[in-house]
C-alpha cells in the first residue's frame, strides 16, 4: 500500500521549484549543515552520517549505511531511523533552493526490511512550491542506486526565518553554530533566502 494524503498534494496554482544560481553543481557533495546534526553531522557518533550530492535541477542523491546502533528488530534498521534518513535527505533539498525550511509533514512507506550493514541509496526532488510550502518526494533503494525500493516518502516543508531556530533552539547550541568557523555551514544554517 502506498500513497500520500491530501495535505501533500500541491495546489493547482503551485509553481515549479527554481534551482538557486549558487546551488552546488551536480555531483558535488553538500556536506553537513551542522556539526551535531543527527542526520549529517560528523560530530554525532551514532548519527546517520548521510552523504548528500547535488543532482540536476532541484534534486539530489544521498547514501546512508545502516550500523548496529541503528537497529530496531535484531539485525534490522529501526523504522524511525529510516524516517530520519528520509527527512534529512528531503531537508537537504532546501539548500538547492537556498531556502531555510523545516519539515511540516512527512509520510513514509516502509516497503521492505533493511538489514544492518546495508547501504540505502536515496534520490529526492522538490516537485512543487506554493508560497512558503515546499513539496518533495524521496525514494530509498538497497544494494545500489537501481536496487529494489526499500522506503519512500512524500513531505511538505515550510519555509521559516532564521528566527525560528533562534527563538526555539537551546541557546548554547545556537551560539556555537553561529560561531562555527566553517563558513559554508554557517551560511547554510543562517542565510535567509534572498
Ligand atoms: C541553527 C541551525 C539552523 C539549521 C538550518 C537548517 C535546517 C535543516 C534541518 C534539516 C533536518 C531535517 C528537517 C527537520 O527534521 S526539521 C525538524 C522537524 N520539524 C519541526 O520541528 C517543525 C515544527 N513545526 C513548526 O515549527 C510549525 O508548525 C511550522 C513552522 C512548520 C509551521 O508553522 P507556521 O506558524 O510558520 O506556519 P502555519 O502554521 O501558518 O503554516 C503555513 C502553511 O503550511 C501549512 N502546514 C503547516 N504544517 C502543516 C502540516 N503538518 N501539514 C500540512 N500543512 C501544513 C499550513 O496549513 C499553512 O498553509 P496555508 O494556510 O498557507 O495554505
Amino acid at each position: 500500500m502506498s500513497g500520500s494524503s491530501a495535505a501533500l498534494q500541491p495546489p493547482a496554482d503551485a509553481g515549479k521549484p527554481i534551482r538557486h544560481p549558487d546551488a552546488p553543481a551536480p555531483g558535488e557533495l553538500l556536506g553537513a549543515h551542522y556539526e551535531h546534526c543527527f542526520g549529517c553531522g560528523p560530530g554525532q557518533p551514532h548519527g546517520l552520517h548521510l552523504e548528500v550530492r547535488a543532482g540536476e535541477g532541484v534534486s539530489l542523491t544521498a547514501e546512508f549505511t545502516v550500523r548496529p546502533v541503528h537497529q530496531g528488530a535484531p539485525g534490522l534498521a529501526h523504522g524511525g531511523v529510516l524516517a530520519a534518513a528520509l527527512d534529512e535527505t528531503l531537508g537537504s533539498l532546501n539548500w538547492l533552493l537556498r531556502t531555510i525550511a523545516v519539515t511540516g509533514r512527512l509520510e513514509t512507506d516502509f516497503v521492505r526490511p533493511v538489514p544492518v550493514g546495508a547501504t540505502l541509496f536515496f534520490s529526492a526532488e522538490v516537485t512543487a512550491v506554493a508560497g512558503r510550502k515546499i513539496y518533495c518526494t524521496a525514494t530509498g533503494r538497497v544494494g545500489g542506486p537501481d536496487g529494489p525500493v526499500a522506503v519512500r516518502a512524500d513531505a511538505l516543508f515550510i519555509e521559516v526565518k532564521v528566527d525560528h531556530f533562534i527563538d526555539h533552539g537551546r541557546r548554547e547550541e545556537i551560539q556555537a553554530a553561529m560561531n562555527d568557523p566553517d563558513q559554508i555551514r554557517r551560511t547554510r544554517a543562517f542565510e535567509v533566502n534572498p
